[in-house]
């Protein structure tokens, strides 16, 4: 059970990267079982939040034409112009932050297509039960012999409050998401037994990890 209100959650797709294992192209217009990536996550993130927006940096009428509002990247953030584009993930969610008239916002990738169903309400639960400005999933991933659990950290719940800081962050060149989060108060959120480990969190950051991703069972 989410025990925030949806209307007080955004929703935001990350589609802003540059895709360079993909060989540059736009990930998340991809075409993955008959639509294109960015789209499954949408319709994923859409019943659990009360209103959505897409972050692209690239073919901004392509995502529009999905259906939710499309903000790109405030290149200007870090004090330069075209060539500090692509900062990383922390300037798509500066963009959603800066865009969001909620009082909280939750990022997913546009890239891992199979998340759960119930992330925004378990991130929602640990945040209000923790007191936290920032819940983050953490998953359950085989290490060698061990098993560990590891931050996913474009998996998100930010109370937008935090937007300010974040421009500092950003303006002062910060990059890692993680290195930012620890800066307040955290909480990780495991997803381990009750979820299907292999393929909840596996993101396609080749065109061969789609394809994988697109053969597996329960997939689509
Ligand atoms: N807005 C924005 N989002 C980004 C940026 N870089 C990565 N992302 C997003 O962050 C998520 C995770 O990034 P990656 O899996 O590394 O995706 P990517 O950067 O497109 O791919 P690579 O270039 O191969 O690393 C994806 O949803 C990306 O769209 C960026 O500079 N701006
Ligand atoms: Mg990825």
């Amino acid at each position: 059970m989410n025990p925030l209100p949806l209307a007080h959650i955004t929703g935001l797709v990350l589609a802003g990267g540059r895709g360079s294992r993909m060989g540059g192209v736009d990930k998340g217009l991809q075409p993955f079982n008959g639509m294109p990536l960015a789209q499954h996550s949408l319709q994923r993130l859409r019943p659990q939040v009360g209103q959505v927006l897409l972050n692209a940096n690239r073919n901004l009428d392509a995502y529009a034409a999905l259906g939710a509002p499309v903000v790109a990247d405030a290149h200007g953030a870090r004090g330069g112009a075209a060539d500090e584009a692509f900062a990383g993930p922390l300037a798509g969610f500066l963009a959603g932050l800066q865009h969001c008239r909620t009082p909280y916002l939750v990022t997913v990738p546009c890239d891992t297509p199979h998340f759960p169903l119930d992330l925004v309400a378990r991130l929602a639960a640990a945040l209000v039960r923790d007191g936290a400005d920032i819940a983050m999933a953490a998953a359950s991933e085989q290490d060698d012999a061990s098993r560990v659990l590891r931050p996913q950290p474009v998996f998100c719940l930010i109370d937008t409050r935090l937007a300010a800081d974040l421009a500092r962050f950003v303006a002062q060149d910060g990059r890692r998401v993680y290195g930012w989060a620890a800066q307040h108060a955290l909480a990780l959120v495991p997803f381990t037994a009750d979820h299907d480990e292999a393929t909840a969190f596996f993101n396609a950051n080749t065109l061969a990890d789609l394809q994988r991703l697109q053969a597996a069972p329960g997939s689509g």
